[in-house]
């Protein structure tokens, strides 16, 4: 039984079609990956997986339950890390903490999570002074109290430094491999696929793709591209005659070849060579940026351009 199914779900704002007839499966023990530029529908669909809202048509199931039927059943079995978590109330980090494992009814030693995002030290300090990163600490703390069937983490590295990235995708990874389900909203490309096992990309309220990275890559074409540079000018050598070659350019001493898969190159780079001097060779993939846009065409007119984490 997957641990998210929606068939044909749509949700709509007025005119906006902030999810539009979404089929998406996400299978116990993955670490998917929802990938979309700003607007794309990924909060929508989080907030209508927890019946937070509720659709226009089509049906959402969580752990095989009916997620307007059943919305406490699941949100027992699920710890969320919501978009920017306000913390309004006059309380320590600690007794937010405190708080939480108590609403959940959890056993959670506070200590230990306090630790695991480095907040010890902090812990008793009001939350409302907590830097926006410290907050995403706390809040990412409180989404692990009750060991999670399902993690679902909305933006999770917003504010994070490096170490608090770092934390942040070594306890997906540890919670992943215990067996938990990781539902992963995010725009940072790089991110999503240090850490995901699959994901969808969604644009416009619609999922455009549901692939590995690797596999998307292939799926808009996985270019590679090398450049040679030769001792001479390399005319006419006829490289574009190797199969696999889609497309050659010269300017100067550098030969440009496209190779429709990476596993070509190492053929053109043979061809080449046997033919003329080659004093250097640069190689690139089709950038997961690249990837991205293509899939993406830059999101909802007049809105941001996707980020790519550093
Ligand atoms: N309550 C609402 N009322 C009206 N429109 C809404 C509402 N919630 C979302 N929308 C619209 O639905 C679309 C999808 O928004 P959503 O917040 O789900 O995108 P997102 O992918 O999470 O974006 P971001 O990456 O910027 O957080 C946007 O056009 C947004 O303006």
């Amino acid at each position: 039984m997957p641990t998210i199914e929606t068939r044909g779900l749509t949700k709509s704002f007025g005119d906006v079609d902030a999810v539009l007839d979404l089929d998406l499966t996400v299978e116990e023990g993955e670490v998917f990956g929802f990938l979309g530029p700003n607007g794309a529908g990924k909060s929508t669909t989080i907030n209508l997986l927890l019946d937070y809202i509720r659709p226009t048509s089509g049906r959402v199931e969580v752990f095989g339950m009916d997620a307007q039927r059943h919305p406490a059943k699941i949100r027992e079995r699920v710890g969320v890390l919501p978009e920017g978590y306000g913390f309004d109330d006059p309380l320590t980090g600690r007794e937010y903490l405190d708080w939480a494992i108590r609403t959940k009814d959890a056993d959670d030693d506070p200590a230990e999570l306090l630790d695991l995002v480095s907040l010890t030290d902090d812990a008793g300090r009001m939350a409302t002074d907590y830097s926006k990163g410290m907050q995403q600490r706390l809040a990412f703390a409180m989404a692990l109290i009750d060991d999670p069937d399902l993690l679902i983490l909305d933006e999770p590295s917003t504010g994070l430094d490096p170490n608090g990235i770092r934390t942040m995708r070594e306890t997906v990874a540890d919670v992943a491999a215990e067996g938990t389900t990781v539902f992963f909203s995010s725009h940072h490309l790089n991110e999503v696929e240090a850490v995901c096992d699959r994901v969808g990309v969604l644009n416009e309220g619609e999922l455009v793709a549901v692939d590995s990275i690797d596999g998307l890559r292939d799926s808009v074409g996985g270019h590679a591209t090398l450049e040679l540079r030769c001792a001479t000018p390399p005319r006419e050598l006829g490289v574009e005659t190797l199969d696999g070659v889609v497309d050659t350019t010269v300017e100067d001493h550098t030969l440009s070849v496209t190779c429709a898969d990476p596993t070509v190159k190492v053929d053109a780079i043979t061809y080449v060579a046997e033919r003329t001097e080659v004093v250097d060779v640069l190689s690139t993939t089709v950038s997961l940026e690249t990837l991205f846009n293509e899939l993406t065409e830059g999101g909802r007119e007049g809105e941001a351009a996707p980020e790519v984490a550093q």
